[in-house]
């Protein structure tokens, strides 16, 4: 493979520095290099500084490398989305329609829509499709600069299915450039045929899913829906402690429709993230800053079932590390789109430019116990390198909902542009 060479970039955020979760004034530290030049060899970044500099170290070498100009444009690490639901079947259009008519998310899936119908649509979905309906959202998110993506179960609630949502996953994770990080969501939704019965779906998870899922090493993490009509708090502890027990790191979709201690719960368990957080009381918030929780926040979704976004700013003031997320998925947030993410942070949690960067790279990857490997360029990281057709990194934030994705460069490789 020949060695890459970006060269000239007008600028080139690096977010080089501590490898882990950015709080505060961290949040805006991009490490930004003017005329900035990457060198990229056998997968990862080699170097990183000033064109100058690199001249100096490679230009005797210049000859062997494939040598981009990135005169004018932004440069930066490719982004990460720590929380997805990507590998689904089918779709919901119709119910974007009714809620416009004005039902809400929780009507429709008590009355057997939402999460319930997708849970048909991928029940009845051969793995084939599956893989097949994935990839073309894999191929989107790369195309949106997203070279690193979570996925997560939940939408098969019995085990065949959720061991082949993650089968679907591990397979493509092998053949996608994108780098897919696994979650099991059995506590997504009580399938509909345990409703009234619902720790006994609970026992079921936690005796027969979670051990074959472990032992299978199918998931890294360990998540549950923590909302009022969903699962208590004091079930989703069950469930995170029980995948705790098996190694599998604790998430927890909190706090979104309805104040419901499911920040405070985070804390409690140590989970890695909180996700949503919509609704998460200020002492939640506290709490996570205090353990170390990071918050995934999920503007798309806040806009998509026109609820009011989370608070990022106040979250960051407080001192929690956030992340944000395109939180792909057919109901409530049907996008791929991370810059658009983005965008919303800064427009409706009021994060700045660099803030929703650094919640979009780094902060997304420590979500997903990336940080090794992606969320940064730095020597030894892999080469996931985005070259957007913009100049700088606020003029990416301010010219919204647009994809100005040049190029994407997965693991040293060209793969967009
Ligand atoms: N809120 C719960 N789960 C997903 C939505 C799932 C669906 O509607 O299919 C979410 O994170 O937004
Ligand atoms: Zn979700």
């Amino acid at each position: 493979m020949k060695p890459v060479w970006i060269k000239n970039a007008a600028q080139l955020v690096t977010v080089a520095g501590e490898n882990g979760p950015r709080v505060r004034e961290g949040m805006s530290d991009l490490g930004l290099i003017e005329d900035g030049s990457v060198w990229m060899e056998n997968g990862e970044v080699v170097a990183i500084g000033t064109t100058s500099e690199l001249e100096a170290l490679y230009g005797s070498r210049a000859h062997e490398a494939d040598i981009i100009d990135a005169t004018g444009r932004l440069v930066t690490p490719g982004l990460v989305d720590p929380h997805t639901h990507v590998a689904y079947g089918g779709s919901r259009e119709r119910e974007f329609e009714m809620r416009l008519e004005g039902a809400t998310y929780m009507e429709i899936m008590n009355a057997g829509g939402g999460i319930h119908a997708t849970t048909r649509m991928t029940r009845d979905a051969s793995e084939e499709e599956l893989v097949a309906q994935t990839t073309r959202r894999l191929d989107s998110f790369l195309a949106h600069g997203v070279t690193t993506v979570e996925g997560k179960s939940g939408y098969g609630l019995d085990l065949e299915t959720e061991l082949k949502q993650l089968r679907v996953m591990k397979r493509l994770n092998d053949q996608h450039p994108i780098d897919l990080v696994p979650t099991f969501m059995g506590g997504h939704a009580v399938p509909q045929e345990y409703k009234g019965r619902e720790d006994e779906y609970i026992n079921v998870l936690i005796n027969e899913m979670l051990p074959k899922v472990a032992e299978e090493k199918l998931a890294v993490f360990n998540d549950v829906f923590c909302e009022v009509g969903v699962f208590t708090p004091e079930q989703s502890e069950r469930i995170l402690n029980a995948g705790k027990e098996l190694g599998l790191i604790p998430k927890i979709h909190a706090d979104e429709i309805e104040s419901y201690g499911g920040a405070e719960l985070a804390a409690k368990v140590g989970a890695i993230s909180a996700e949503h957080l919509l609704k998460a009381s200020t002492e939640g918030v506290r709490l996570m800053a205090e353990a170390g929780v990071i918050a995934c926040l999920l503007p798309a979704t806040a806009l998509y079932l026109r609820e009011e976004a989370a608070k990022g700013r106040a979250m960051i003031d407080a001192g929690v590390a956030v992340a944000i997320s395109t939180d792909c998925n057919p109901g409530s947030s049907p996008t791929t789109s991370m810059p658009l993410v983005m965008n919303l942070a800064c427009i409706s949690m009021r994060l700045t430019p660099a803030e929703a960067l650094v919640a979009a790279t780094m902060n997304a990857a420590c979500a997903i116990g990336m940080q090794d490997k992606v969320g940064s360029l730095e020597a030894g990281k892999q080469a996931d390198v985005v070259m957007w057709n913009v100049s700088n990194y606020q003029e990416l934030q301010y010219l919204f909902g647009v994809n100005h994705v040049g190029s994407v460069w997965k693991k040293g490789v060209q793969v967009v542009g």
